[in-house]
């Protein structure tokens, strides 16, 4: 169990990038506190799997330091840091029988008879696995082997940190949901600091209670699901998160108004003067932009997608595509308009919330 702190890390895979300051993962300070249960969650690309590798001391970083509980750590192997990691393909011993592959990493640390036994016993009833103990892993599925293998990330009460990349990748649909409630039920009961890497937001969301969003290399917010769906501090996030995701719109701001082309919109919270920056966006929520009977500003409707509980219109306004929630009653006819909820608009300058 540990506090894992960050502190001014950086990484680039070769010298030369690293000389012209061209970095995978941009120079960044963080602390994750010890029992939390993360997700660090961004598109392909975006450095997710370097920044774990880099806590679980598969890469040194280029600059920076690693502490675990303030110690330095940052040339410390894997082992040495006491790090378990749960891979997305399952890593278990064929050979081996259900029991045994969970009582490896007890055994290899030193551990024997009863205390092997009562934890073996404790992590496979957690994961369903009580009753396959004696089988060969040889014979068992995908999904069962994927258990097994969150079975042996999690079976040491002694880690500083369990680490997951991705782990439910090669996991039947059905059976993902149930796995992600028992990862969070095992979160709460273990008091282990956790690290989930996804690219799928509902995994994030629905693991973690603090959601790291990373884009291009570098951490753009950390906050609860709640909070980087509400107020999201990059506009990267407002998209990224949500299905579909949040409106970015170009606008002129002044005060308490924003101007998109020809129409005025009010905002909920006035700035004291014109935000600087080169790109000023105006961000709302589809849910907070609505179709109205007959007031509200002119569009085109283009479609209108039926999500079953709610229907989303895509409609053109100002030149600008913005998705739109229907109101139940409301008619979806060619000539519409849309409101904005003035509260729900954001104000960015440069991808950056200011207000
Ligand atoms: N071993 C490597 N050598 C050189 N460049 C690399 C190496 N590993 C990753 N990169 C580059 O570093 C950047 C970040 O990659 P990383 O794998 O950390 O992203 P990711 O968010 O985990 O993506 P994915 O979900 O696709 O694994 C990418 O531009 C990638 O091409």
């Amino acid at each position: 169990m540990a506090r894992i702190e960050l502190t001014d890390l950086a990484h680039s895979y070769s010298a030369a990038l690293a000389a012209a300051n061209i970095y995978a993962l941009k120079p960044m300070t963080m602390t994750w506190r010890q029992g939390g249960a993360y997700a660090l969650l961004g598109p392909s690309g975006c450095g997710k799997t370097t920044l774990l590798n880099i806590i679980s001391g598969l890469v040194v970083p280029t600059r920076g330091k690693v502490l675990f509980d303030g110690r330095d750590v940052t040339e410390l192997s894997t082992e040495r840091r006491n790090i378990a990691q749960v891979f997305q393909f399952p890593v278990v011993y064929d050979t081996m029988t259900v029991y045994e592959n969970l009582a490896f990493p007890l055994r290899n640390r030193g551990l024997k008879g009863k205390a092997v036994d009562a934890r073996v016993r404790e992590i496979a009833d957690l994961l369903d696995l009580g009753g396959a103990l004696t089988k060969r892993a040889r014979g068992l599925g995908a999904d069962a082997k994927q258990k097994i293998s969150l079975g042996r990330g999690l079976v040491r009460a002694d880690v500083a940190a369990v680490l997951f990349d991705e782990p439910l990748t090669v996991i039947d649909p059905a059976l993902k949901w149930e796995l992600r409630s028992k990862l969070k039920a095992l979160h709460r009961q273990l008091d282990i600091t956790m690290i989930y890497v996804t690219h799928d937001q509902t995994e994030a969301l629905t693991f973690a209670d603090t959601v790291v969003v990373m884009h291009d290399g570098a951490i753009v917010q950390t906050g609860r699901p709640d909070e980087l769906y509400e107020r999201p501090e990059h506009t990267f996030v407002g998209h990224f998160i949500g299905s579909p995701g949040m409106n970015i719109l170009p606008a002129r701001v002044d005060g308490g108004v924003a101007r998109v082309g020809d129409r005025v919109i009010p905002l909920g919270r006035p700035l004291a003067g014109p935000p600087s920056g080169e790109r000023i966006e105006l961000g709302i929520r589809p849910e907070y932009l609505r179709l109205t009977r007959g007031d509200g500003h002119p569009v085109t409707i283009e479609r209108i997608d039926d999500l079953g509980r709610v229907r989303y219109a895509r409609v053109r306004f100002e030149g600008h595509r913005l998705a739109a929630l229907v109101p139940g009653d409301v008619p979806a006819g060619p000539e519409a308009r849309i409101a904005f909820d003035p509260a729900q608009i954001h104000v960015y300058a440069d991808s950056r919330r200011v207000g």
